[in-house]
């Protein structure tokens, strides 16, 4: 029904709903992701679109590595303390981006990327609040005073003066070092304007990297099994993108994770821009359609145990099959950072798994809770890990992972699980 709505009739339902303070957040409903469907829009999104296949191609996969090889020193650092690690992941992923956009990185303890992250998520839990929220179905509240609101106006200007005074850095290296006409510069182009997409951007990777070891602390024999076969296919290398084929036990668990929790669960609403269909029933122009992609990845129709971590369902044999996954959406809204969002996934779990083993930082009530926190992304609720270096001459000892294992599938701590 989904793929029906997106893919199948796409230009039907490309619309997004306007609303008072969605259009506060995104300048106007100029952003790519909460923009409806209009000529400008299109033009927008295409030209973005193509800066980043271009970056993709060129320098994609070498800005992740430096980011994940940063990544893993941060992890040395810390020992074997038990640590959260969310902050660092949101670090490693923001930095792809502003080394695409900007071409510029920061540590932690940068005041620049404290400033911007603090900003968007004081954006993000603001926008989410009901002070906010019902400021869209009652047009009467917009008269009274509202300090929540007022908030939300002033980071919103503060993030657009955050980005701005790096966009205006960056040109001026551009014009300093010819480098005008780039690809970087094209993007920055493209990202030129009000810029509502930040929030979500920053926060898809990092938070899907959080459920990625948050699982693998309930099932250990999984993040063996990953680095059992990275020890076969790879010896000591570190991995590249393109031996995604040879690593289907590290796919899988990619795959996994997506469909367990996809870090953006109701996509982002859509408008029906013209009298429609879906399934057979009647839709009129500008009803707004929320794809539950999480209840489709959930469907006992087509996932058998489809609550439970079981990333072997998607290795030959296992019965199941990426197709019906849309962790990305699709159509003419689909997820513009798909290929940035894959390749970062790929190389940041392949590059933690390779070096590290995640461990809980305690008895068993230290296993994070797996029910999640849902706000502009659906997140793992904090928990602390402990990490341990490995050295890829430690072969493991029984490590792979079996289809229909013997072995419980469910969660180590089964009450925590929906
Ligand atoms: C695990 C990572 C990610 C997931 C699961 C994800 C998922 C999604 C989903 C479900 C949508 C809504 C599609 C719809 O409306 O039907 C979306 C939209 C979008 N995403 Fe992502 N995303 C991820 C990472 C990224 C990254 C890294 C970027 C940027 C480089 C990005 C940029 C966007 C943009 C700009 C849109 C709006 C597209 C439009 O409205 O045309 N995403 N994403």
């Amino acid at each position: 029904m989904i793929r029906e709505a997106l893919v199948k009739k796409w230009s039907d339902f490309a619309g997004r709903p306007h609303s008072y303070t969605g259009d506060i957040v995104s300048g106007g409903g100029r952003s790519i992701s909460l923009g409806d469907y209009s000529e400008e829009w299109r033009t927008h999104r295409r030209v973005a679109h193509s800066a980043l296949q271009r970056c993709s191609a060129q320098s994609l996969h070498s800005v992740i590595q430096r980011q994940a090889l940063n990544l893993r020193q941060v992890l040395l650092d810390y020992k074997e303390t038990s640590v959260d690690l969310s902050e660092d992941f949101t670090v490693a992923a923001s930095n792809v981006i502003t080394t695409l956009v900007f071409g510029k990185e920061y540590d932690k303890s940068s005041p620049q990327l404290q400033r911007l992250h603090g900003c968007l998520n004081e954006i993000v839990s603001l926008w989410g609040s009901p002070w906010i929220s019902a400021l869209d179905s009652f047009p009467l509240l917009r008269k009274l005073p509202n300090p929540p609101f007022s908030r939300l106006l002033k980071e919103v200007a503060r993030r657009d003066d955050i980005i701005r005074s790096h966009l205006q850095e960056y040109k001026v290296l551009c014009q300093d070092e010819g480098t005008k006409g780039t690809v970087t510069d094209s993007l920055l182009q493209s990202l030129d304007q009000p810029l509502g997409d930040k929030e979500r951007v920053v926060e898809t990777t990092a938070a899907w990297l959080c459920w990625t070891v948050a699982f693998l602390l309930h099932r250990p024999e999984v993040q063996y099994s990953v680095y059992s076969e990275m020890c076969t296919v790879l010896d000591t290398r570190y991995p590249q993108y393109s031996d995604r084929p040879k690593l289907p036990c590290l796919s899988a668990l990619i795959s996994e994770v997506l469909r367990l929790r996809p870090v953006a669960p109701l996509a982002v609403p859509h408008r029906a821009t013209r009298d429609s269909s879906i399934a057979g029933y009647c839709i009129r122009k500008d009803t707004i359609i929320i794809p539950n992609l999480y209840g489709a990845h959930h469907d006992p129709a087509i996932w058998t145990d489809p609550y439970t971590f079981k990333p072997e369902r998607f290795l030959d044999g296992g019965g199941a099959s990426t197709r019906p996954l849309l962790p990305f959406g699709g159509g003419a809204r689909l997820c513009l950072g798909e290929s940035i969002a894959k390749m970062e996934l790929f190389l940041f779990t392949a590059y933690l798994l390779r070096d590290f083993q995640f461990l809980p930082s305690g008895n068993k009530e230290s296993f994070p809770d797996l029910t999640g926190v849902a706000s502009v992304v659906l997140k793992v609720k904090p928990f602390r890990v402990i990490k341990q270096r490995k050295g890829l001459e430690a072969k493991p000892k029984e490590l792979r992972l079996k289809i229909n294992s013997e072995k419980s599938q469910e969660p180590t701590n089964p009450s925590t699980i929906d």
